[in-house]
């Protein structure tokens, strides 16, 4: 559903940044990408929510070129979780979730009951009802970005971008989140996420075990492969540098990863 062919990009200023990207992502598939601070991650993500154009290079979505398609289009298409979610909302939750739905409507269309109840439903099975009331603006980041998860479920989108979903959640939420990825993929939403945990790549390959995983190399080039080939000792103490282990864990059945020492 989403092919990236030879995508380059920087921002003003750059030589360079992403570096003849190319990519396939599939109905149902989870790519997971992990690069260092600063290596383009939610550069790449932007402009695959089409919020930066490519210097070159497309991205097709359905087999249509993303540039030749307006934002609503694309909205319609991709749902996108960014690190920097938006701070001018003074609506209450379930207001500001019920917006996920405006790609559905017209112009001057007010969001029905069935609407709401989708937002019911996304609050509920986020565990976040009960801040159906609060003003998203006076939330902590955590509970914002449940919110903003929220939106993008009414959203129904085909794809999803999640930029570091779980960096600002207690464990609890990590959990609620990335089994929330794992249902979402298995309900054969396409989902590109980031994360700087290779733990969470390897927790939803063993219950995806065709996930992909790409690392964003300081060149801004895009290694991609099948989780279990991509999150090696090898590649990750190259892609941290960082002397890291990947540990055997009997009780969990797979591989943690594990810095050796400070
Ligand atoms: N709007 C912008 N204008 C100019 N430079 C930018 C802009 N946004 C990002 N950059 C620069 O582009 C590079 C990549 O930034 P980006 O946020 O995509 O990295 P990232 O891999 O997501 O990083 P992190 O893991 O730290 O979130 C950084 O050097 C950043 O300073």
């Amino acid at each position: 559903m989403l092919k990236i062919k030879n995508l380059s990009f920087h921002h003003a200023k750059q030589a360079s940044l992403l570096q003849h990207i190319n990519l396939h992502v599939k109905q149902g598939e989870l790519l997971t990408i992990l690069g260092a601070n600063g290596t383009g991650k939610s550069t790449l993500l932007n402009c695959i929510a089409g919020l930066l154009q490519p210097k070159c290079g497309e991205i097709l979505l359905n087999n249509q070129n993303l540039a030749e398609l307006s934002h609503k289009e694309i909205a319609k298409h991709i749902a996108y979780v960014s690190q920097q979610p938006p701070e001018t909302y003074q609506y209450a939750v379930r207001d500001y979730v019920v917006l996920g739905r405006a790609v559905h409507l017209s112009l001057f269309d007010q969001p029905s009951e069935q609407d709401f109840a989708l937002v019911d439903d996304a609050l509920a099975k986020l565990g976040i009802s009960h801040l159906s009331d609060k003003i998203y603006m006076q939330l902590s980041g955590g509970q914002k970005q449940l919110v903003n998860i929220a939106k993008i479920l009414v959203q129904q989108p085909q794809l999803i971008l999640f930029d570091e979903p779980t960096s600002a959640l207690d464990y609890g939420n990590v959990f609620k989140t990335l089994t929330l990825i794992k249902e979402l993929a298995e309900q054969g939403f396409s989902i590109i996420m980031t994360t700087h945990n290779p733990d969470h790549p390897m927790l939803l390959q063993s219950k995806l075990p065709d996930s992909l995983v790409a690392i964003l190399t300081d060149q801004g080039k895009l290694q991609v492969g099948k989780t279990l080939d991509i999150i090696t000792e090898k590649n990750l103490t190259a892609l941290y540098q960082t002397d890291l282990r990947m540990v055997d864990v009997a009780e969990l059945n797979r591989k943690i990863c594990a810095i050796k020492s400070i």
